[in-house]
């Protein structure tokens, strides 16, 4: 490479090298009115670094594994069959059980790294996130959370060693949301001590389900109900063969592959139906419920309802894993974006260096308030991990429903978030942000954009964490201990008028950015919500019936939601502000703090329609938006550094990491140019 090539390239990079120390700009932000902007103090990376990761092993480990076989680091955009794909999934899978690692067991006793494995796969290649997912979290992980000892017994280590590949099949044709609406039977036939397992039409053959077109041998099958042992019962799961070992069809077993995909083509969904398959009685997954031989049913269980509730219960883990993933491919796709927007140049002054394209205050209001909610998302999902483990660890019932709560609105909002902010990203990278090579999975929605919908649409998740809130809210938080994240609106719910209308027009920066402020303006959102919530609802449920009158209130029911989330994702970030004892660290987490909440006080109408936030403080929040933007851009470059995604994974020429010398040439080897 010629001398002057390398020194424009290293001025490309300086503008990369942050704290607007080195930006050739001369765009410096300027806030509409007199908020100086501060520049935030340079932090250590490393010591960032190792603040937020605490299994900095179990990823060296991992990365390393993928360095060693560069093979398996082959990204879905550049054309693969789907037989190709999955080929590749199952090899990246046998490199890793071949390295010693045992999923099952993480998942099943080490939660904490079960997760982090998913958020490292995830950047490797999503169908292989997702294949653990299916093999380990729900195959698995229904085996043994729904099962007893005997089941855990039997199966464990064929299917940690994926000698026993297998599905959760709970999907139908024509049922996915609504579960109560399956339609699958299981009747016993106490001649012969064994479950008649059938397809009663079409609309109910099981659809979409993971590992069951090419690799799977066992399913676990939910089925609402059966004459005989199980009427009226609820929904209970059975262990069904689909594959003997030499890879043919069960008896009355018919399976088809569901085809290409628009994304995640490296799992083999496949739709099954059933013809009257005779399975052992044993093959009840019987934790909650059992029967005997003679077809007695018991159940530790009073209700339906709740054995109901409990079986699904059992499935929070998946919501967790996904959770862990989504946040995972958010970080590499800011991390492309920003180093990418870092050393851009567009445009400039007459006789002056072309300014970096971060300098753009548009760039800036695009992607410094992502950054800011991608730290929330990712210590929210660290608090959620943490609950999971302690829920295993108790079985403590508020804890449960805690969980159940927060993993189906933390997979809810951070999956959808995620898939906007993939685009957001691209956008952000321009025309090259658009090739399949260089842009690897992290920016493409291909893959991401279907964790919205499988395990739980998020519309319908968002839901049911309004009805928890709810129930809650009824209860009037009776005896509701202080360890759930909703215990809050125990206090906010009856505080949740207008507040004190100097706070209303106050707008000093020092109270803007008053931590007290910012978690009083959030939660006084949700409880205002879910207080107006629980008077309309009880309006219109007098009239038109309960259905009716939810539906009426969808969207207030989806805007509680999401605002219980993002109170929780404050406080979550609040703390990890706190805990941070290096100074330079803290200032940049406490910015992306104040960022994250204003954005969603600016953004959200209601603030202003109950005259909770004047006008004119309004538009000091905005400017203060502006301000905070242009102080994070001066740290985004080393803020994205610390999630040290290594460039091997990443796969982006255009995302390469500070160190590397040429952002350029690798982009231009693989279009064909010599350097
Ligand atoms: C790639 C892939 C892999 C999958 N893997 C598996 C698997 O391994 N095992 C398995 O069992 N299943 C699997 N699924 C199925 C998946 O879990 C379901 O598709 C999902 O639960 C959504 O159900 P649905 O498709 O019936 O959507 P629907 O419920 O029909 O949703 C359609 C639309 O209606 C809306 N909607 C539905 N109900 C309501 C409501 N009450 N209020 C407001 N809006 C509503 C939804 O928001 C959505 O926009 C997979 C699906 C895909 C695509």
């Amino acid at each position: 490479m010629s001398a002057q090539r390398v020194a424009v390239l290293q001025r490309q990079l300086q503008a990369t090298i942050p704290a607007g120390e080195a930006s050739s700009s001369a765009l410096q932000p300027q806030p509409t009115s007199a908020i100086a902007l501060r520049q935030l103090p340079r932090f250590d990376v490393t010591l960032m670094e190792h603040f937020l990761d605490n299994q900095l092993a179990l990823k060296a480990e991992v990365y390393e594994l993928f360095r060693q076989h560069p093979e398996l680091l082959v990204a879905e955009e550049e054309g693969m069959t789907k037989e190709e794909h999955r080929e590749l999934v199952r090899k990246c899978l046998r490199v890793i059980l071949a390295a010693g690692f045992s999923p099952m067991s993480f998942f099943a006793r080490d939660h904490a790294k079960y997760f982090n494995l998913a958020e490292l796969l995830s950047l490797v290649d999503l169908s292989l996130t997702v294949k653990l997912g299916v093999q380990y979290s729900l195959w698995g992980g229904s085996v043994i959370n729904l099962g007893t000892e005997r089941h855990r017994r039997k199966y464990f280590d064929d299917i940690d060693r994926f000698r026993l590949p297998g599905c959760f099949a709970m999907t139908e044709l024509k049922h996915g949301s609504n579960v109560a609406g399956l339609q699958t039977e299981a009747i016993l036939d106490v001649h012969t001590d064994e479950w008649i397992v059938n397809t009663p039409d079409d609309g109910a053959i099981k659809w979409w389900i993971g590992n069951a077109a090419e690799d799977g041998k066992m399913a676990t099958v939910p089925s609402p109900d059966g004459s005989g042992a199980l009427d009226d019962h609820g929904v209970h799961a059975f262990i069904v063969p689909l594959r003997d070992d030499g890879g043919a069809l069960w008896p009355g077993v018919e399976i088809h592959d569901c085809g290409y995909k628009v994304g995640l083509n490296g799992i083999d969904n496949g739709a099954i139906r059933f013809t009257s398959v005779r399975v052992p009685r044993e093959n009840l997954l019987d934790r909650f419920a059992t029967v005997d031989r003679s077809g007695r049913y018991s159940s530790p269980m009073t209700s339906a309802t709740k054995r109901f509730a409990a079986t699904l219960g059992e499935l929070t883990g998946g919501r967790v894993g996904l959770t862990c993933a989504s946040v995972g491919v958010l970080k590499g796709a800011l991390t492309i974006a920003v180093r990418y927007s870092a050393q851009r140049q567009q445009f400039g002054p007459p006789d002056a260096p072309e300014v970096a394209v971060l300098d753009y205050p548009s760039q800036q209001m695009k992607l410094m308030p992502m950054l800011a909610t991608c730290y929330a998302l990712y210590f929210a999902k660290n608090k959620l991990v943490e609950k999971y483990c302690e829920m295993k660890r108790t079985k403590d019932e508020v804890l449960v429903a805690d969980v159940h709560t927060l993993s189906a609105g933390l997979k809810a909002y951070t999956t959808s978030y995620t898939n906007t902010a993939i685009g957001i990203c691209r956008e952000c990278c321009g025309g090259h942000g658009y090739a399949a090579r260089p842009a690897a999975s992290s920016l493409c929605t291909s893959s991401a954009d279907i964790f919205q919908t499988f395990e739980g649409d998020n519309t319908v998740l968002l839901q049911q964490v309004a009805a928890l809130l709810l129930k809650e809210y009824r209860d009037s938080f009776r005896g509701s201990p202080l360890a759930a994240t909703w215990s809050y609106l125990k206090v906010w719910a009856q505080d949740s008028l207008p507040a004190n209308p100097l706070v209303t027009h106050e707008t000093d920066v020092s109270h803007l950015r008053d931590p007290a402020f910012l978690v009083r303006a959030l939660r006084y959102r949700s409880a205002r919500l879910l207080h107006t919530l629980a008077a309309r609802l009880r309006k219109h449920s007098r009239r038109v019936g309960e259905f009716t009158a939810w539906n009426k209130c969808l969207l207030h029911v989806l805007a509680l939601s999401r605002a219980h989330i993002e109170s929780v994702m404050l406080v979550e970030m609040l703390a990890a502000v706190n805990a941070c004892v290096d100074p330079d660290c803290r200032r940049s987490l406490k910015a992306l703090a104040d960022l994250f909440a204003l954005d969603r006080i600016y953004t959200d109408i209601t603030f202003r329609n109950d005259d909770y936030i004047a006008p004119e403080k309004a538009k000091a929040i905005y400017r203060l938006i502006e301000a905070l933007c242009g102080e994070v851009r001066g740290v985004a470059v080393p803020l994205v550094d610390a999630f040290a995604i290594p460039d091997h994974i990443l796969r982006s020429p255009i995302g390469l990491s500070t160190t590397s010398v040429d952002p350029y040439s690798e982009y231009l080897a693989a279009a064909g140019f010599d350097s």
